[in-house]
Protein backbone atom coordinates (compact mmCIF):
# COMPACT_ATOMS: atom_id res chain seq x y z
CA UNK A 1 0.00 0.00 0.00
CA UNK A 2 1.35 3.72 -0.94
CA UNK A 3 0.24 6.15 2.52
CA UNK A 4 -2.42 8.73 1.30
CA UNK A 5 0.00 11.33 3.24
CA UNK A 6 1.92 12.96 0.41
CA UNK A 7 -0.38 12.90 -2.04
CA UNK A 8 -2.91 14.93 0.13
CA UNK A 9 -0.27 17.58 1.03
CA UNK A 10 0.02 18.04 -2.58
CA UNK A 11 -3.88 18.67 -3.26
CA UNK A 12 -3.71 20.67 -0.26
CA UNK A 13 -1.06 22.70 -2.00
CA UNK A 14 -2.56 23.08 -5.72
CA UNK A 15 -5.78 23.69 -3.75
CA UNK A 16 -4.19 26.70 -2.12
CA UNK A 17 -4.69 30.61 -4.30
CA UNK A 18 -1.96 32.89 -4.07
CA UNK A 19 -1.80 36.59 -3.38
CA UNK A 20 -0.85 39.19 -1.85
CA UNK A 21 3.23 40.49 -2.06
CA UNK A 22 6.27 38.70 -1.25
CA UNK A 23 8.45 41.21 1.16
CA UNK A 24 10.14 43.64 -0.42
CA UNK A 25 11.90 46.08 2.82
CA UNK A 26 14.50 43.66 3.06
CA UNK A 27 15.92 43.63 -1.06
CA UNK A 28 17.14 40.49 -1.35
CA UNK A 29 13.49 38.85 -0.34
CA UNK A 30 12.38 41.07 -3.25
CA UNK A 31 14.31 39.29 -5.67
CA UNK A 32 12.83 35.68 -4.75
CA UNK A 33 10.85 33.79 -6.78
CA UNK A 34 7.67 34.34 -5.57
CA UNK A 35 5.78 31.12 -7.02
CA UNK A 36 7.45 28.43 -5.11
CA UNK A 37 5.82 26.57 -2.80
CA UNK A 38 6.10 23.70 -0.45
CA UNK A 39 5.00 21.94 2.63
CA UNK A 40 6.83 19.00 5.05
CA UNK A 41 5.18 17.59 8.15
CA UNK A 42 7.29 15.39 10.93
CA UNK A 43 5.66 12.16 13.29
CA UNK A 44 7.23 11.92 16.32
CA UNK A 45 9.02 8.54 15.27
CA UNK A 46 11.07 11.20 12.44
CA UNK A 47 9.04 9.75 9.78
CA UNK A 48 8.80 13.13 7.46
CA UNK A 49 6.35 13.99 4.62
CA UNK A 50 7.02 16.15 1.83
CA UNK A 51 5.39 17.85 -1.22
CA UNK A 52 6.29 20.58 -3.61
CA UNK A 53 9.40 22.14 -3.86
CA UNK A 54 11.29 20.57 -0.76
CA UNK A 55 14.50 21.36 -1.75
CA UNK A 56 14.07 24.83 -1.65
CA UNK A 57 16.01 26.87 1.11
CA UNK A 58 14.93 30.49 2.21
CA UNK A 59 15.70 32.64 4.65
CA UNK A 60 14.33 31.44 8.41
CA UNK A 61 13.62 35.03 9.35
CA UNK A 62 11.14 35.30 12.19
CA UNK A 63 10.43 31.67 12.40
CA UNK A 64 13.79 31.61 14.14
CA UNK A 65 12.02 33.37 16.85
CA UNK A 66 10.87 30.96 19.23
CA UNK A 67 13.66 28.88 18.72
CA UNK A 68 16.03 31.58 19.74
CA UNK A 69 13.47 32.10 23.14
CA UNK A 70 13.90 28.22 23.81
CA UNK A 71 17.96 28.67 23.90
CA UNK A 72 17.69 31.44 25.92
CA UNK A 73 15.22 29.76 28.29
CA UNK A 74 17.46 26.95 28.25
CA UNK A 75 20.86 28.82 29.31
CA UNK A 76 18.78 31.44 31.93
CA UNK A 77 15.63 29.84 33.68
CA UNK A 78 11.87 30.70 32.89
CA UNK A 79 11.94 33.48 35.40
CA UNK A 80 14.95 35.25 34.41
CA UNK A 81 14.18 35.19 30.73
CA UNK A 82 10.68 36.59 31.86
CA UNK A 83 12.04 39.41 33.84
CA UNK A 84 13.21 40.82 30.96
CA UNK A 85 10.23 39.85 28.36
CA UNK A 86 6.12 39.59 28.57
CA UNK A 87 4.28 36.68 27.35
CA UNK A 88 1.20 39.08 25.81
CA UNK A 89 0.08 39.53 22.63
CA UNK A 90 1.24 43.04 21.63
CA UNK A 91 -1.88 44.10 19.29
CA UNK A 92 0.72 45.75 16.86
CA UNK A 93 2.55 45.13 13.84
CA UNK A 94 5.60 42.73 14.12
CA UNK A 95 8.20 45.85 13.71
CA UNK A 96 6.20 48.24 16.17
CA UNK A 97 8.33 50.26 18.81
CA UNK A 98 6.63 49.60 21.50
CA UNK A 99 7.31 48.67 24.89
CA UNK A 100 4.84 47.85 28.08
CA UNK A 101 4.30 50.92 29.89
CA UNK A 102 4.59 49.56 33.34
CA UNK A 103 7.02 47.02 33.29
CA UNK A 104 9.14 48.63 30.19
CA UNK A 105 9.47 44.71 29.08
CA UNK A 106 8.57 44.35 25.37
CA UNK A 107 5.39 42.72 25.46
CA UNK A 108 6.21 39.31 24.02
CA UNK A 109 9.90 37.60 22.60
CA UNK A 110 7.64 36.93 18.98
CA UNK A 111 7.43 40.91 18.22
CA UNK A 112 10.76 42.09 16.62
CA UNK A 113 11.65 44.39 19.85
CA UNK A 114 11.23 41.14 21.45
CA UNK A 115 12.99 38.91 19.96
CA UNK A 116 16.03 40.96 19.73
CA UNK A 117 16.13 41.29 23.40
CA UNK A 118 16.24 37.44 23.18
CA UNK A 119 18.68 37.53 21.06
CA UNK A 120 20.93 39.56 23.57
CA UNK A 121 19.95 36.64 26.43
CA UNK A 122 22.10 33.73 24.44
CA UNK A 123 25.79 33.68 25.45
CA UNK A 124 24.96 36.86 27.26
CA UNK A 125 29.00 37.06 27.93
CA UNK A 126 30.25 36.58 24.77
CA UNK A 127 30.96 37.91 22.08
CA UNK A 128 28.41 39.16 19.16
CA UNK A 129 30.43 36.17 16.83
CA UNK A 130 30.23 33.83 19.77
CA UNK A 131 26.77 34.29 20.43
CA UNK A 132 25.54 34.18 16.28
CA UNK A 133 27.16 30.82 16.62
CA UNK A 134 25.53 29.53 19.40
CA UNK A 135 22.89 30.55 17.94
CA UNK A 136 23.56 28.67 14.43
CA UNK A 137 24.41 25.79 16.41
CA UNK A 138 21.01 25.75 18.59
CA UNK A 139 18.93 26.04 15.47
CA UNK A 140 20.84 23.41 13.86
CA UNK A 141 20.20 21.08 16.64
CA UNK A 142 16.22 21.45 16.35
CA UNK A 143 16.58 21.10 12.69
CA UNK A 144 18.88 17.77 12.68
CA UNK A 145 21.45 19.42 10.25
CA UNK A 146 24.09 22.40 10.57
CA UNK A 147 22.23 25.47 8.82
CA UNK A 148 24.29 28.26 7.30
CA UNK A 149 23.78 32.09 7.10
CA UNK A 150 22.72 33.13 3.66
CA UNK A 151 25.14 36.07 3.07
CA UNK A 152 23.11 37.81 0.70
CA UNK A 153 19.75 38.29 2.78
CA UNK A 154 21.97 39.06 6.05
CA UNK A 155 24.06 41.89 3.84
CA UNK A 156 21.02 43.09 2.54
CA UNK A 157 18.84 42.79 5.44
CA UNK A 158 21.47 44.37 7.73
CA UNK A 159 22.13 47.40 5.31
CA UNK A 160 18.35 48.59 5.85
CA UNK A 161 18.15 47.36 9.39
CA UNK A 162 17.78 50.88 10.69
CA UNK A 163 13.79 49.88 12.39
CA UNK A 164 15.71 47.05 14.05
CA UNK A 165 18.56 49.27 15.24
CA UNK A 166 15.90 51.90 16.39
CA UNK A 167 14.17 49.00 18.77
CA UNK A 168 17.65 47.61 19.92
CA UNK A 169 18.49 51.46 21.04
CA UNK A 170 14.94 51.50 22.64
CA UNK A 171 14.90 48.24 24.59
CA UNK A 172 18.86 49.21 25.92
CA UNK A 173 17.55 52.55 26.69
CA UNK A 174 15.62 50.66 29.72
CA UNK A 175 18.26 48.23 30.34
CA UNK A 176 16.62 45.28 28.55
CA UNK A 177 20.30 44.23 27.81
CA UNK A 178 23.64 45.39 28.65
CA UNK A 179 25.50 44.94 25.32
CA UNK A 180 26.56 46.97 22.05
CA UNK A 181 22.74 47.45 20.14
CA UNK A 182 24.29 47.31 17.22
CA UNK A 183 26.14 43.76 18.14
CA UNK A 184 22.18 42.64 19.23
CA UNK A 185 21.28 43.68 15.67
CA UNK A 186 23.94 42.10 13.94
CA UNK A 187 23.28 38.48 15.33
CA UNK A 188 19.85 39.21 15.21
CA UNK A 189 19.78 39.79 11.85
CA UNK A 190 22.07 36.65 11.15
CA UNK A 191 20.03 34.30 13.11
CA UNK A 192 17.05 35.22 10.47
CA UNK A 193 19.01 34.80 7.32
CA UNK A 194 19.44 31.38 8.29
CA UNK A 195 18.54 28.73 5.31
CA UNK A 196 16.46 26.54 5.95
CA UNK A 197 13.77 24.17 3.70
CA UNK A 198 10.55 23.16 4.48
CA UNK A 199 11.37 19.44 5.83
CA UNK A 200 14.00 21.63 8.37
CA UNK A 201 11.13 23.73 9.81
CA UNK A 202 9.20 20.54 10.24
CA UNK A 203 11.52 18.56 11.82
CA UNK A 204 11.82 21.77 14.05
CA UNK A 205 8.49 22.32 15.42
CA UNK A 206 8.17 18.47 15.81
CA UNK A 207 10.85 18.99 18.26
CA UNK A 208 8.76 21.72 19.91
CA UNK A 209 5.87 19.82 19.74
CA UNK A 210 7.90 16.47 21.16
CA UNK A 211 8.44 18.17 24.73
CA UNK A 212 12.02 19.68 23.21
CA UNK A 213 13.80 16.14 21.60
CA UNK A 214 14.25 16.16 17.85
CA UNK A 215 12.25 12.99 16.17
CA UNK A 216 14.77 12.38 13.80
CA UNK A 217 17.99 12.84 16.47
CA UNK A 218 16.83 11.86 19.12
CA UNK A 219 18.82 14.49 20.85
CA UNK A 220 17.31 16.37 23.70
CA UNK A 221 17.15 20.20 22.52
CA UNK A 222 15.65 22.07 25.24
CA UNK A 223 13.69 20.77 28.07
CA UNK A 224 10.43 20.01 28.28
CA UNK A 225 9.22 22.57 30.66
CA UNK A 226 11.12 24.96 27.78
CA UNK A 227 9.42 23.62 24.70
CA UNK A 228 5.87 23.57 26.74
CA UNK A 229 6.93 27.99 27.47
CA UNK A 230 7.32 28.18 23.96
CA UNK A 231 4.49 26.38 22.80
CA UNK A 232 2.08 28.56 25.02
CA UNK A 233 3.63 31.99 23.39
CA UNK A 234 3.14 30.56 19.99
CA UNK A 235 -1.02 29.90 20.82
CA UNK A 236 -1.08 33.40 22.06
CA UNK A 237 1.38 35.77 20.08
CA UNK A 238 2.91 33.23 16.75
CA UNK A 239 1.09 35.00 14.29
CA UNK A 240 1.47 38.47 15.00
CA UNK A 241 -2.25 40.43 14.84
CA UNK A 242 -3.69 37.74 13.12
CA UNK A 243 -3.42 34.96 16.01
CA UNK A 244 -6.81 35.37 17.39
CA UNK A 245 -7.93 34.25 13.46
CA UNK A 246 -5.08 31.41 13.78
CA UNK A 247 -6.64 30.13 16.86
CA UNK A 248 -9.89 29.63 15.88
CA UNK A 249 -9.77 28.91 11.98
CA UNK A 250 -6.30 26.94 12.54
CA UNK A 251 -5.72 26.13 16.04
CA UNK A 252 -2.30 25.05 16.23
CA UNK A 253 0.79 26.86 17.68
CA UNK A 254 2.48 28.64 14.66
CA UNK A 255 5.36 30.87 13.83
CA UNK A 256 5.45 32.85 10.48
CA UNK A 257 7.96 35.00 9.01
CA UNK A 258 8.62 37.39 6.07
CA UNK A 259 10.57 34.77 3.85
CA UNK A 260 7.04 32.90 3.20
CA UNK A 261 7.40 30.59 5.40
CA UNK A 262 5.13 28.74 8.44
CA UNK A 263 5.51 26.40 10.92
CA UNK A 264 2.66 24.74 13.13
CA UNK A 265 3.46 22.39 16.31
CA UNK A 266 1.07 20.01 17.47
CA UNK A 267 1.62 18.80 20.86
CA UNK A 268 2.63 15.20 20.73
CA UNK A 269 0.96 15.01 17.31
CA UNK A 270 3.23 16.91 14.33
CA UNK A 271 5.15 19.30 13.12
CA UNK A 272 3.84 21.01 9.98
CA UNK A 273 5.37 23.52 7.67
CA UNK A 274 4.32 25.29 4.76
CA UNK A 275 6.76 27.51 2.10
CA UNK A 276 5.34 30.17 -0.24
CA UNK A 277 6.92 33.81 -0.31
CA UNK A 278 3.85 36.40 -0.76
CA UNK A 279 2.19 37.63 2.31
CA UNK A 280 -0.52 39.14 3.63
CA UNK A 281 -0.71 42.62 5.28
CA UNK A 282 -0.14 41.42 8.70
CA UNK A 283 3.29 40.03 7.33
CA UNK A 284 1.63 36.14 7.05
CA UNK A 285 2.50 33.57 4.20
CA UNK A 286 -0.99 33.83 2.32
CA UNK A 287 -0.84 30.22 0.64
CA UNK A 288 0.87 28.94 4.13
CA UNK A 289 -2.73 30.26 6.07
CA UNK A 290 -4.77 28.51 3.47
CA UNK A 291 -2.95 25.41 3.73
CA UNK A 292 -2.52 24.92 7.61
CA UNK A 293 -6.48 25.95 7.47
CA UNK A 294 -6.88 22.64 5.35
CA UNK A 295 -4.51 20.71 7.79
CA UNK A 296 -6.60 21.54 10.75
CA UNK A 297 -9.76 20.81 9.04
CA UNK A 298 -9.05 17.94 7.51
CA UNK A 299 -6.77 16.05 9.93
CA UNK A 300 -8.86 17.62 12.91
CA UNK A 301 -5.68 19.46 14.26
CA UNK A 302 -7.23 21.78 16.26
CA UNK A 303 -5.65 22.24 19.57
CA UNK A 304 -8.98 22.80 21.52
CA UNK A 305 -10.67 19.58 19.88
CA UNK A 306 -12.09 17.59 22.57
CA UNK A 307 -10.43 14.23 22.41
CA UNK A 308 -12.58 11.08 23.01
CA UNK A 309 -14.04 10.56 26.35
CA UNK A 310 -12.49 8.02 28.54
CA UNK A 311 -15.32 6.08 29.90
CA UNK A 312 -14.31 2.57 28.70
CA UNK A 313 -10.92 2.46 30.97
CA UNK A 314 -12.57 -0.06 33.07
CA UNK A 315 -12.85 -3.16 30.34
CA UNK A 316 -13.55 -5.40 32.83
CA UNK A 317 -14.39 -5.81 36.90
CA UNK A 318 -14.57 -9.66 37.78
CA UNK A 319 -14.36 -12.33 40.78
CA UNK A 320 -11.36 -14.39 40.54
CA UNK A 321 -10.51 -17.25 43.02
CA UNK A 322 -7.07 -18.11 44.01
CA UNK A 323 -5.53 -20.07 47.08
CA UNK A 324 -5.59 -17.38 49.36
CA UNK A 325 -9.87 -16.59 48.41
CA UNK A 326 -11.53 -14.39 46.58
CA UNK A 327 -10.22 -11.45 44.28
CA UNK A 328 -12.01 -8.12 42.92
CA UNK A 329 -9.73 -8.22 39.52
CA UNK A 330 -10.17 -4.90 37.43
CA UNK A 331 -8.77 -5.01 33.97
CA UNK A 332 -8.06 -1.07 32.47
CA UNK A 333 -7.10 -0.07 28.70
CA UNK A 334 -6.17 3.01 26.50
CA UNK A 335 -4.45 5.83 27.87
CA UNK A 336 -4.44 6.65 31.74
CA UNK A 337 -4.35 10.49 32.68
CA UNK A 338 -6.45 12.06 35.22
CA UNK A 339 -9.89 11.87 33.32
CA UNK A 340 -9.32 8.08 33.07
CA UNK A 341 -7.75 7.53 36.70
CA UNK A 342 -10.59 9.40 38.04
CA UNK A 343 -12.85 6.41 36.59
CA UNK A 344 -10.93 3.82 37.89
CA UNK A 345 -11.11 5.63 41.43
CA UNK A 346 -14.61 5.92 41.03
CA UNK A 347 -14.75 1.96 40.31
CA UNK A 348 -12.27 0.92 42.62
CA UNK A 349 -14.75 3.05 45.84
CA UNK A 350 -17.03 -0.15 45.28
CA UNK A 351 -15.21 -2.66 46.24
CA UNK A 352 -16.66 -3.98 49.57
CA UNK A 353 -14.53 -4.44 52.57
CA UNK A 354 -14.56 -7.52 52.43
CA UNK A 355 -10.70 -8.60 53.22
CA UNK A 356 -10.64 -10.35 49.30
CA UNK A 357 -7.51 -9.70 47.50
CA UNK A 358 -7.94 -6.56 44.39
CA UNK A 359 -5.86 -7.07 41.81
CA UNK A 360 -5.68 -4.36 38.83
CA UNK A 361 -4.54 -5.59 35.29
CA UNK A 362 -2.46 -3.05 33.44
CA UNK A 363 -2.06 -5.40 30.15
CA UNK A 364 -4.35 -3.14 27.88
CA UNK A 365 -3.09 -0.15 29.34
CA UNK A 366 -1.49 2.02 26.90
CA UNK A 367 0.08 5.02 28.39
CA UNK A 368 0.12 6.40 32.30
CA UNK A 369 0.97 10.12 33.05
CA UNK A 370 2.39 10.90 36.31
CA UNK A 371 -0.89 12.22 37.99
CA UNK A 372 -2.45 8.86 36.80
CA UNK A 373 0.09 6.60 38.08
CA UNK A 374 0.07 8.88 41.65
CA UNK A 375 -3.67 8.18 41.48
CA UNK A 376 -3.49 4.05 41.24
CA UNK A 377 -0.29 4.11 43.84
CA UNK A 378 -2.97 6.44 46.36
CA UNK A 379 -5.89 3.95 45.50
CA UNK A 380 -3.78 0.04 46.11
CA UNK A 381 -2.60 1.66 49.53
CA UNK A 382 -5.80 2.68 50.70
CA UNK A 383 -7.24 -0.65 49.31
CA UNK A 384 -4.42 -1.81 51.47
CA UNK A 385 -5.03 -0.67 54.63
CA UNK A 386 -8.21 -1.46 54.70
CA UNK A 387 -7.06 -4.98 54.68
CA UNK A 388 -6.83 -5.98 51.00
CA UNK A 389 -4.13 -8.10 49.63
CA UNK A 390 -3.06 -5.63 46.13
CA UNK A 391 -2.03 -7.84 43.00
CA UNK A 392 -0.94 -5.57 40.55
CA UNK A 393 -0.60 -7.01 36.79
CA UNK A 394 1.55 -4.79 34.42
CA UNK A 395 3.54 -6.56 32.57
CA UNK A 396 4.43 -3.61 30.05
CA UNK A 397 5.67 -1.32 33.36
CA UNK A 398 2.97 1.40 32.88
CA UNK A 399 3.52 2.42 36.64
CA UNK A 400 7.62 1.37 37.05
CA UNK A 401 7.73 3.10 40.47
CA UNK A 402 5.81 0.61 42.54
CA UNK A 403 6.33 1.49 46.03
CA UNK A 404 3.04 2.27 47.70
CA UNK A 405 4.34 5.35 49.35
CA UNK A 406 5.47 3.55 52.57
CA UNK A 407 8.37 1.40 50.97
CA UNK A 408 5.28 -1.26 50.35
CA UNK A 409 4.75 -3.04 46.82
CA UNK A 410 1.62 -4.76 45.42
CA UNK A 411 2.18 -8.16 44.60
CA UNK A 412 2.82 -8.34 41.02
CA UNK A 413 1.71 -11.79 39.05
CA UNK A 414 2.42 -12.17 35.21
CA UNK A 415 -1.36 -12.27 34.36
CA UNK A 416 -4.73 -12.44 36.04
CA UNK A 417 -4.93 -16.10 35.37
CA UNK A 418 -1.62 -16.44 37.67
CA UNK A 419 -2.80 -14.84 40.86
CA UNK A 420 -1.93 -17.79 42.42
CA UNK A 421 1.66 -17.67 41.43
CA UNK A 422 2.91 -14.22 42.31
CA UNK A 423 6.35 -12.88 41.54
CA UNK A 424 7.98 -11.43 44.67
CA UNK A 425 8.06 -7.78 43.12
N1 LIG B 1 8.43 38.90 10.42
C1 LIG B 1 9.69 38.62 10.16
O1 LIG B 1 9.98 37.57 9.63
C2 LIG B 1 10.68 39.68 10.47
C3 LIG B 1 12.11 39.22 10.45
C4 LIG B 1 13.05 40.20 9.84
N2 LIG B 1 14.39 39.70 9.87
C5 LIG B 1 12.98 41.52 10.57
O2 LIG B 1 13.60 41.64 11.58
O3 LIG B 1 12.34 42.43 10.13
Amino acid sequence: MRSPIPAYLEEVLNDTVDGGEVASYIPELARANPDRLSAALCMADGTIYGAGEVETRFSIQSISKPFVYALALQENGVQAVMERIGVEPSGETFNSASLDPKTQRPDNPMVNIGAIATHALVMPDGTCAERSEAVRRGLSAFAGRQLQIDQAVYSSEISTAFRNHSLAYLVRSVDGFEQDPREIVEGYTRQCSLLVDVRDLAVMAMTLANSGVNPVTKERVVHADVAQQVLSVLTTCGMYDATGDWMTQVGIPAKSGVGGGVIGALPGQVGAAVFSPRLDDVGNSVRGVQAFERFSKDMGMHLLKAPPLSKDVVRTATMRSTALGPVHAVELQGPLRFSSAERVMRRLEQVPHDNYGVALDLTRVSSADEVSRRMLLEAMRSLRNEGHRIYLVDPKGSVPDRDLGDGSLPLQAASLDTLDTPRNH
